[in-house]
């Protein structure tokens, strides 16, 4: 890809975006620059991938044909206050905040820009990321199809109605945090009952990945997908009843309705 892309903030998620997008050889590590508040983290990419870094905003902005907005959602007013008259007109800007809407960056900008809306997650960083994109009128499907060819080098990418954004932190933005805590639960049952630790970890990993590649390779329903895995009178349907009488299903649905409740309040404080 011939273009430049920048990052203002360059903390998790851009560097899990970063990561991935030179792991798939889309661009060279020259054609990002990124900003950092602290000369740390510009110090700590610079010497993880080589790519440019700059202590201001706007020299990582200036020269860019894409610009992430990488920074936490209270910042964006600042920063696009800092930036808008240094970022080029015909640059794609793009939010990965939660709960910072298309309307938000236009108004900031005070002017048309090409704004779009990305929701990603972290396992961006080795090729599996979730991205979830909404865009507003001004950008071209030209520009569309550059943005989502970055997007399907780091994993799947959709492209939602804006009104769908804030749903989106709660599925798939912040969920592998609670895979994680799934997967360490998994791997701390294993240790209870014996095993080592190390072969613990790679042992619930790798039957959540398998899990996850079933539901989107058969295309079967998970419940048809769990059912087969339940031997009458075996062992599972014990686990599964005890996870029903533990209200495992209800506690992740309700942390997603704190999470959704809590993108909504960015939203409003930020719109
Ligand atoms: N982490 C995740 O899994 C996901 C995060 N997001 C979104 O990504 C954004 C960043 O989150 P995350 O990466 O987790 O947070 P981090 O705290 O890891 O990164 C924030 C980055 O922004 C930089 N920063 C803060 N203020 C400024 C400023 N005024 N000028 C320049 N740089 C600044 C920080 O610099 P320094 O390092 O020097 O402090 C840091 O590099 C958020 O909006 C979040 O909603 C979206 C999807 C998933
Ligand atoms: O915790 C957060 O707010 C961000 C958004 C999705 C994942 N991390």
């Amino acid at each position: 890809m011939n273009k430049n892309i920048g990052f203002i903030g360059c903390g998790k998620m851009a560097q899990a975006i970063i990561g991935g997008i030179l792991k798939s050889n889309l661009v060279n590590p020259s054609q990002i620059i990124a900003s950092a508040r602290t000369e740390k983290t510009l110090d700590d990419v610079k010497s993880r991938w080589n790519i440019q870094t700059r202590l201001s905003n706007i020299g990582a902005a200036e020269e860019a044909d894409i610009v992430f907005l990488a920074i936490e959602p209270d910042a964006h007013g600042e920063v696009i206050d800092e930036i808008k008259d240094s970022v080029r007109s015909d640059a794609i800007i793009i939010t990965i905040a939660a709960g910072i809407s298309l309307t938000f960056l236009e108004q900031s900008f005070g002017r048309k820009v090409r704004a779009i809306r990305i929701m990603p997650n972290t396992p961006s960083l080795v090729g599996e990321g979730m991205s979830v994109l909404s865009a507003n009128e001004s950008v071209s499907p030209d520009d569309m199809e550059e943005v989502e060819k970055i997007f399907s080098c780091i994993g799947r990418a959709a492209f939602m109605e804006e009104k769908m954004m804030d749903a989106i932190p709660a599925i798939s933005g912040s969920s592998p945090a609670y895979v994680y805590m799934f997967i360490e639960a998994l791997a701390d049952g294993g240790v209870k009952a014996g095993l080592p630790r190390e072969q613990s970890y790679q042992l619930a990993a790798q039957a959540v990945l398998g899990a996850a590649k079933m539901v989107l390779e058969t295309g079967l329903h998970p419940a048809e997908l769990k059912d087969e895995v339940c031997t009458p009178g075996g062992a599972t349907i014990e686990a599964v009843a005890e996870l029903e009488r533990k209200g495992f299903r209800a506690a992740v649905m309700s942390a997603m309705d704190q999470c959704f409740e809590k993108t909504k309040a960015l939203s409003g404080k930020n719109n």
